[in-house]
């Protein structure tokens, strides 16, 4: 009798303990808030997918749990997207686009937009002060193909706004993102995948200026404790965004093309591989790789990977789905060898060790989304 009573008796104090424990982070929530705490909201992911891009979201945060981000450059290839990313976690509010160009009215009347030059020293420290910043995620740069034909421009962007970024974030405590590239590689890196750390002699004025930004960054970490975080990006791969001028453009192109005029110029040869990532994944890891805890962080600049094709395989892949479009070649020198100079992987066990990292997209979902996105018009707009 009581070996048959145990399991309600053990139910019933195994719930009762539940909502216990239920009422007790009830009452510790209330102190965090009470307090009035910065401390970052806890995370509880949700997988869902909004508007074609794949996102986690939170459950219980309020307002003031919520980082307040600035984001420089966003209206390239990658701010755009990120903002509304973070727009949904953290609220549409706490999250500010920044450019030098006028924005267009889709992106102008979706969430704060407002003018900031990278170069301008006071009015960036003025819009973090104002603005009460706590996040800062660096996206303004001048990119490979438009960097070599402009090295002027592309010192002073991507080092001298470098280091007003580093001072402010300092200055102010921020946590700061900056992404570099697998352009921060060279042709005397180590064989692929690129491990974290090796050889780094890349031959770009944006390549060189990359690992200008990672060193700085980590300096800064260790000398003065900055908040610094950098992710490696491969190559990113978007329908719908503008582009900036980079070498891995081809890849993007070569999807409109296909899908608009169906014949195609390719300004890289067939065999050229290289490593890319679907827009999703780029702005999900960026997400995720801000929100992790400083101690799960081994390093403070890592890889992250997702797939490798050559152009040819590329072709192929669309030509299942478009098999009549045409395609001619009609080799770029300069594009040529700044693609053979970079790596066809990034080896990136440990960022997904340390913070959970792992790509969605390989080729086959990468053509079939790119695909259907262009063919169906601009989703991200007409999301916004
Ligand atoms: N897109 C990729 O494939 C890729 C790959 C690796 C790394 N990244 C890095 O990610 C970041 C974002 O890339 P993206 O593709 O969106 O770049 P992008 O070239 O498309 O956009 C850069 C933006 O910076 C802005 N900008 C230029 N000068 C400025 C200034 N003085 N002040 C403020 N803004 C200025 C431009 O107007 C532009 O909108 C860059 O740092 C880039 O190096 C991108
Ligand atoms: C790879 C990357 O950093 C950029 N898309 C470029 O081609 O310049």
């Amino acid at each position: 009798m009581e070996f048959q009573a145990f399991p309600v008796v053990f139910s019933f104090y195994r719930l009762t303990l539940k909502r216990w424990m239920m009422l007790v982070m009830q009452l510790l929530r209330g102190t965090v808030k009470h307090a009035g705490s910065s401390a970052q909201c806890s995370v509880k992911r949700l997988s869902s997918s909004v508007g074609g891009i794949s996102s986690s979201s939170q459950q219980s945060c309020t307002d003031t749990d919520h980082p307040k981000v600035l984001i420089t450059g966003g209206l390239g290839q990658l701010g755009v997207g990120l903002a509304k990313l973070l727009r949904r976690q953290f609220g549409k509010n706490n999250v500010i686009l920044s450019d030098i160009r006028k924005p267009p009215n889709h992106v102008y009347h979706n969430g704060p937009f407002i003018f900031s030059d990278i170069l301008d020293f006071k009015n960036l420290r003025e819009i973090v002060v104002n603005n009460n910043i706590s996040w800062l995620v660096h996206y303004s740069a001048v990119l490979s193909a438009v960097g070599e034909n402009n090295v002027a421009l592309a010192k002073e962007v991507n080092i001298t706004g470098l280091h007003h970024i580093l001072d402010i974030a300092t200055e102010h405590g921020l946590r700061v993102f900056v992404p570099s590239t697998m352009e921060a590689f060279g042709p005397s890196s180590s064989s692929d995948p690129i491990p974290e750390l090796c050889v780094q002699r890349p031959r770009t004025i944006y390549g060189v200026s990359k690992v200008h930004a990672e060193l700085m960054g980590e300096y800064y970490h260790h000398r003065f404790g900055l908040d610094f975080r950098c992710l490696r990006y491969p190559g990113i791969i978007s329908a719908d965004s503008q582009l900036g001028g980079g070498t891995t453009d081809y890849a993007v192109q070569t999807f409109h093309a296909a899908v608009k005029t169906g014949s195609l110029e390719c300004n890289l040869r067939s065999d050229t591989r290289l490593s890319m990532m679907y827009i999703d994944d780029c702005l999900r890891a960026t997400l995720e790789f801000l929100e992790a805890p400083a101690d799960t962080l081994v390093s403070r600049t890592y890889n992250i990977n997702a797939m490798n094709f050559t152009l040819h395989q590329l072709i192929q892949e669309i030509q299942k789905v478009l098999p009549d479009l045409k395609v001619t070649y009609n080799v770029d020198s300069v594009r040529q060898a700044i693609a053979d100079s970079w790596p066809m992987a990034l080896e990136d066990s440990a960022a997904r060790r340390d913070w959970g990292w792992k790509h969605e997209y390989d080729l086959s979902e990468l053509v079939q989304t790119m695909l259907t996105h262009i063919t169906t018009g601009n989703q991200l707009a007409q999301a916004y």
